[in-house]
């Protein structure tokens, strides 16, 4: 295992983020687009379909945030969208209020409803979520058909009139559209630039795996909630615009076949990137164009491309590219893009000061219909002590770890960190009083890079570092240091062998400064040199004074490392006290026979 470096390196820890080359020439082309029609001679009809690419692009972005960064479903963007253009039909039109007046308020009604549909649904996921959207909207359709007296129903708005800007009245459908596409590049830099914030990280720690991040600190619910909101901010948006520029909405621009473009639309170009959502945007819009020569079949071609693009690129088109991309890119790497070897000493320093446990189990309980998994269990942690907590299969420690961490409400008891109730506190919250841990079947968030898989770690409440995400990377960097992977912060961390992995998962632990590190089998699945490794790390941790609360079947290790063991045997404790004490405990002895005896049989 490599040794920590104790330098620092400023470089390492403020490394902007990168734009790729093929950045420049798309930029470029992109901000020529808006401009073709000054150039060429452009008809009405192309220039509503640019128009209509815009728009809708803003609001495709939206998908980028809530599905492609943050994994929720979303079939309501259309009605976002639809609150936003309606806010600016009957604002301008029915109360004659300026679009500048009507754009904020389209745009804190679809904020609104997308906040209160995140915060009532986004307890649920998957197949629910997407129902419950799907209800949604239905219900703006049902609304804006039938609420006639406010909607106009399904005649709809008409005679919307375009915004002035600085003076300059856009009127003319060239200068609209530029005006339309600043907007769309706009947003799409603010949506390229979210996943190297703290918020886009926990939404694509979330969208990798939720428990993972919940525990690391995340605050999942309502981080999704956030992504919705944003979500349906940027529909509000791409709507205002919608309507200024046609002139004319009414409830069938913002149907439940909307919504299904737009998600098509994200997923074609590539729901994970912004510009993979403005390019399926743009494809999804033209393709009926260029296909049009197909005449009576031109729906069923239409249909078959799409379909073939999903199946055959599931990451998208820009997907696809980007692959391709980094494959060249690889080939001829730069030497400064290598990845940083210097890094902070781990400042990890718990004092212990207290004779006080810094965990104490009181009579914990937790049932799962018959199965008593814990059944009244009394445990207490020394401060700066490695204690382990063993057992035969199924007596139930990994449901002990689950409940002390907040996965799981107890059926009774409670569980007491440093002297603090935290028995009903949502395990985000017990990661902000420092508490972290490692999963038996290691959950880290694989499409993201080690250095980012740390850095969510690090950016729980309450730890003591400075603001800013040059801190974050530093402690992030100190934590991989201290187990020996600097030299891998950006790798991706789904490539990393098996024993690494676990590695970055206890670096995550560590980078929130935590007093208390639940590990749960962290030797499973590891080589004898691995073992060793292990073993020499848990005895650092334990020289800085962490308290560590251990599950493992490995006796050797625990024999090396443990202080102090609790011995399980159906979910009740049968011994308690040092390796020499509790090893030759009659009870621990026949639990453990009985097992190898019965695994004989
Ligand atoms: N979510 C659940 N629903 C129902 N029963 C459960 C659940 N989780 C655990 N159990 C049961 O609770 C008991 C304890 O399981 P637990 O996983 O905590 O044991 P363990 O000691 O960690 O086992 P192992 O060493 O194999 O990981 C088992 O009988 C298990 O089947």
């Amino acid at each position: 295992m490599r040794q920590p470096t104790a330098v620092l390196d400023p470089a390492a820890a403020r490394q902007p983020p990168r734009l790729p080359v093929m950045f420049y020439p798309l930029a470029l082309l992109a901000l020529c687009l808006p401009l073709i029609p000054y150039v060429f001679s452009v008809n009405h009809y192309v220039l509503n379909i640019f128009m209509q690419a815009a728009t809708y692009g803003v609001a495709v972005l939206g998908m980028t945030v809530v599905l492609g960064y943050t994994g929720q479903i979303n079939l309501a963007q259309a009605a976002f969208f639809g609150l936003g253009a309606y806010a600016v039909a009957l604002g301008t039109v029915a109360y004659n209020l300026s679009f500048w007046v009507a754009l904020p308020i389209g745009i804190a009604l679809a904020a609104l409803a997308g906040f209160v549909l995140g915060l009532t649904t986004l307890r649920l996921g998957g197949h629910y979520l997407a129902m419950i959207t799907i209800s949604f909207q239905q219900i703006f359709d049902l609304v804006m058909v039938n609420w006639a007296d406010v909607t106009r129903g399904p005649d709809g708005v008409a005679g919307i009139g375009r915004p002035s800007l600085f003076g300059y009245q856009l009127t003319d459908d060239r200068a609209y559209l530029v005006f339309c596409a600043a907007v769309l590049y706009l947003m799409l830099f603010f949506v390229w630039w979210l996943p190297r914030t703290r918020l886009g990280r926990a939404m694509r720690a979330v969208r990798e795996n939720e428990m993972a991040a919940e525990v690391s600190g995340v605050p999942t619910l309502m981080i999704k909630v956030i992504a919705f909101t944003l979500c349906a901010a940027l529909a509000g948006i791409g709507g205002a615009l919608y309507a200024a520029g046609f002139a004319y909405v009414s409830p069938d621009n913002f149907n439940f076949r909307v919504s299904v473009d737009f998600l098509t639309m994200a997923l074609l170009g590539g729901a994970q990137s912004p510009f993979g959502s403005a390019l399926g945007t743009m494809l999804l819009i033209l393709l009926p164009e260029w296909l049009r020569f197909l005449k009576e079949i031109y729906l069923a071609a239409y249909g078959l491309a799409v379909i073939l693009i999903m199946v055959f690129m599931p990451e998208g088109i820009w997907g696809i590219g980007k692959a391709l991309w980094q494959n060249v890119s690889r080939r001829v790497r730069r030497p400064e893009e290598a990845v940083p070897e210097r890094v902070d000493a781990l400042q990890l320093d718990v004092a212990v000061t207290d004779a006080s446990p810094i965990l104490h189990l009181q009579n914990l309980k937790k049932h799962f219909g018959g199965v008593k998994a814990v059944d009244d269990l009394d445990i207490k942690v020394r401060r700066g002590t490695v204690h382990a907590l063993i057992g035969p299969n199924g007596s139930g420690k990994t449901t002990t770890l689950n409940v002390l961490n907040g996965i799981y409400m107890p059926t009774g008891g409670t569980v007491f960190v440093d002297g603090r109730d935290v028995t009903h506190a949502a395990p985000h919250v017990r990661a902000s009083h420092g508490v972290s841990r490692t999963f038996q079947n290691i959950r880290l968030f694989p499409a993201l890079s080690v250095l980012e898989n740390v850095m969510v770690g690090a950016q729980r409440a309450n730890n003591p570092i400075a603001p800013g995400t040059a801190s974050l990377r530093a402690r992030a960097l100190a934590a991989l240091g201290f187990v020996g992977l600097a030299h891998q912060a950006n790798a991706i961390v789904r490539n990393l062998p098996y024993g690494h992995q676990r590695l970055v998962e206890i670096a995550r632990a560590l980078a929130g400064h935590p007093k208390l590190i639940l590990l749960d089998e962290p030797a499973a699945g590891l080589n004898q040199t691995e073992k060793q490794e292990l073993v020499g790390l848990l005895k650092r941790l334990r020289g800085h004074g962490l308290t560590i609360f251990l599950i493992e079947h490995d006796m050797g290790l625990i024999q090396q490392v443990a202080d102090h063991i609790t011995v399980l045997n159906f979910g009740k404790k049968i011994a308690d006290g040092t390796p020499e004490e509790v090893l030759r405990h009659p009870e621990v002895i026949k639990a453990y026979l009985g097992e190898a005896a019965n695994a004989a049989a």
